[in-house]
């Protein structure tokens, strides 16, 4: 007998009790959507597992508070905080649950073997929204019903599959988060590969998708991270490590950032900040995208100060970039004309550089700049005309510049930008007119663009 069936077969034997009682809990306020607030990141968001025991490792860290844990979490930036319930194998209780509910307010997981609706209800009393279905624990049927009943109560439901098969029968019932368990619960073999591996026929941009078990570091959340993965669930490391802050803060690796350039309405800096852009771009060169200063100043109060304020200049001088810089304010200069490097060190301001990519010594310029960022564009695109056309991406190699460094633009559309991703691997991709229709920025494009270029598989 597996592991699964023994727990599934306990579980069966603690239904009647809780079917006799009533869930008997104090009650929570309502929690922020987990599955919107993965689909809005910009690093890879952590789901940290409050989890004293496990079947294959046996005591884990049985002296730990879970409402300390909680808080330590959420202080830390945790996503989610995922509260295993499991009593007989996993040493936990619905009474951690509803406790650690009254501690914190981010979305909680309720972390449990569910085969029947009750259980369900006992999760919701005891303050979760969120709730895991194991695809390998139930049948088609099961899974349906109970996800219905879930997300009828307004919980978000986790659904938890392990290999490309589960993952076939999860998606029957249009599921918006799933999560690849590392973990073979049938034979406790861990193997980061497995994430990839089922990542490969996610193809469903609208769905979540989440890395679980097995992550103990950096390294692995940037594997998994690779293979198209927002957010990871993390137990173990983070129950036995002696600096969960520490530990927690780095597995929230960045993912690839996006520019939304040549903005002008405050509905679409909203669209823009909204969907979880990046960088806003605003242009104060000739162009149709070309903005006041005035108007600058009151679309710069819509941005909240984690998402940067790029002003873009060809062959300005020194002092209006200075004054323009000053009172929008901006966090970055791009520089897209002639710019040479000791004028952007005149400025003294933190730079982009732009450079119009034709041919290998167009990629080469680079070198003679020392600038945060190098933006690596198609000829005549943006305010220069709008080819709408990409470069040769294979290019970017022979600039030699750190791909922490990199932007790419140049002719990016929803359609093509996760290939520019996964080719390139940049810190960051650019787009402007990739996001407009006849001329004008749309905010469903730039959400679809926004969300492609971050599920993209690094
Ligand atoms: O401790 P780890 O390897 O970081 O794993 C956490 C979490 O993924 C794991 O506890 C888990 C994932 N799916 C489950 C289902 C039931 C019980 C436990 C789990």
């Amino acid at each position: 007998m597996t592991i699964l069936t023994k727990i599934i077969d306990h579980k069966k034997t603690e239904l009647d009790s809780l079917r006799a009682t009533e869930p008997n809990f104090i009650a929570t306020a309502k929690r922020p959507s987990l599955y919107e607030q993965l689909r809005q990141t910009t690093t890879v968001q952590v789901i940290a597992e409050m989890k004293r025991a496990s079947p294959s490792k046996g005591d884990i860290a049985t002296h730990v508070e879970p409402v300390e844990q909680a808080k330590t979490y959420a202080a830390a930036g945790a996503a989610c905080i995922s509260v295993l319930t499991e009593s007989k194998f996993f040493k936990g209780s619905f009474a951690d649950l509803n406790a650690v509910a009254r501690a914190v307010d981010i979305p909680l997981l309720c972390k449990d073997f569910i085969i029947d609706p009750v259980q369900i209800d006992y999760a919701k009393a005891a303050g979760a929204s969120v709730i895991l279905l194991i695809v390998a624990a139930l049948t088609d049927e099961e899974l349906a019903s109970l996800y219905a009943y879930a997300t009828s109560l307004g919980l978000d439901v986790l659904v938890e599959v392990h290999d490309v098969e589960e993952l076939a029968r999860a998606l029957k019932i249009n599921p918006k988060i799933v999560g690849v368990n590392n973990r073979n619960l049938k034979t406790f073999e861990v193997d980061l590969a497995q994430t990839a591996e089922v990542a490969q026929h996610l193809t469903n941009n609208d769905i979540v998708f989440i890395s679980e078990s097995g992550i103990w570091g950096p390294e692995d959340v940037e594997v998994v991270a690779k293979a198209g993965a927002r957010a990871v669930l993390v137990g173990e490391s983070l129950m036995r490590s002696d600096d969960v802050v520490a530990d927690l803060q780095a597995l929230q690796i960045p993912l690839t950032k996006v520019k939304v350039c040549g903005l002008k309405t405050s509905e679409h800096v909203e669209a823009a900040v909204q969907a979880g852009a990046d960088f806003i771009g605003f242009v104060f060169a000739p162009s149709k995208r070309r903005i006041s200063v005035e108007e600058a100043i009151e679309l710069a109060k819509l941005i909240p100060a984690n998402v940067k304020k790029v002003g873009v200049f060809v062959n300005e001088d020194v002092e209006t970039i200075r004054a323009i810089a000053k009172t929008v304010p901006l966090d970055y200069i791009q520089y897209h004309g002639d710019e040479t490097n000791d004028f952007i060190q005149q400025v003294g301001l933190p730079a982009l550089k732009a450079f119009s990519v034709r041919d290998a010594e167009d990629v080469k310029k680079a070198a003679a700049f020392n600038v945060d960022y190098y933006l690596f564009d198609a000829p005549g695109t943006d305010f220069r005309g709008g080819s709408g056309h990409t470069f040769d991406w294979s290019l970017v190699e022979e600039a030699n510049i750190p791909s922490s460094k990199v932007i790419v633009a140049g002719g990016l559309t929803v359609a093509n930008v996760a290939e520019a991703v996964q080719f390139v691997h940049p810190a960051a991709v650019d787009v402007s007119s990739g996001v407009e229709r006849d001329g004008i920025k749309d905010s469903t494009l730039i959400q679809a663009f926004i969300r492609n270029a971050k599920g993209a598989k690094q």
